[in-house]
Parts: structure tokens; sequence; C-alpha cells
């Protein structure tokens, strides 16, 4: 399978070719983070979710520094998701969808740094937000 793909890759040129221009490399980007977006339904999810603290930072007037922690935050889980959807890609293109121990083990393990960073964020958040929850009840 990689060998195919060698072969094509020496055919279209344009699509392997390094990026010169600034411009065309930006176009990729953001090709990648619509793909993302459209593909993978646990990215629109952490968007979702982290519009959250977005707006208990807004209600409880947070300082500059937990606005610097909760967008961190947000952006932690977003990245790590990246990173996930970019293993989970190259493993299945590997593997072929064919089963194999180590696609096992290499998908688990990103899969679990996502949720490693989901917790640190569920943390953090319960930091700021859970003395001003208090206040407001007690
Ligand atoms: N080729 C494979 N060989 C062995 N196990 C695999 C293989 N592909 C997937 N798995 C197992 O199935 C699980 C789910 O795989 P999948 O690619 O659907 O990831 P996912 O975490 O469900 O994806 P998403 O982040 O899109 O929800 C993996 O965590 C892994 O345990």
């Amino acid at each position: 399978m990689l060998m195919d793909l060698k072969e094509r890759n020496k055919k279209d040129k344009s699509q392997v070719w390094k990026n010169t221009k600034f411009v065309v490399s930006f176009n990729h980007a953001l090709d990648g983070i619509k793909t993302i977006f459209k593909e993978e339904r646990n990215m629109r999810n952490h968007t979702m979710i982290g519009i959250i603290p977005v707006l208990l930072g807004w209600y409880f007037k947070i300082s500059a520094l937990e606005w610097i922690a909760v967008v961190t935050c947000i952006f932690l889980v977003m990245l790590m998701e990246f990173i996930n959807t970019i293993f989970e890609t190259v493993v299945d293109m590997v593997t072929d969808y064919e089963f194999h121990p180590l696609a096992k083990k290499a998908k688990d393990i990103a899969a679990g740094a996502v949720l490693i960073a989901a917790i640190f964020t569920i943390i953090v958040a319960a930091v700021i937000f859970m003395p001003k929850f208090i206040a407001l009840y007690f």
C-alpha cells in the first residue's frame, strides 16, 4: 500500500511538492482545519463544550489571568484532538483498516492524551469557577 502511495505521489508532484509560498502553506493549513471540523464529531463536541467556560467567564467577569487559563485549556483540548486525529489517520493509512495490536496501542494512547487534557481542563475550570458558584449561592 505504501508503495502505491509512493508511485501516486511521484506522478502527482503538485500534491507532494514542498510549499515555497506562504499563502499555499496557509491554505493547506486551513484545509486541515476545515477537514477536522467537517469529519470529526469529537472536534465539534469539544468546541461546543468549550463555549461553556467562555460564557461562565463572561458571566463571572473573571480576571485576565483566569481568561488565559481558560483559553489555554480550551486550545489544549482542541490541539490534542488534532494530534489524536493525525494518529488515527496515519494508523488507518498504514494498516489499511486491518487489525494490528500496535495500531490499537497508538490509537488508544492518542485518545488517552485527549482524555488527560480534558481532565486537566475540568480541574482548572473547577479551581476558577467553584469558588464563584459557592460565593453566589451560599
Ligand atoms: N487498525 C486497528 N487495529 C487495532 N485496533 C484498532 C484499529 N483501529 C481502531 N482500533 C481500536 O478501536 C478504537 C477506536 O478506533 P477509532 O479509529 O474509531 O478511534 P475513535 O477514538 O473511536 O475515533 P474518534 O476520535 O473519531 O471517536 C481505537 O482506540 C482502538 O482501540
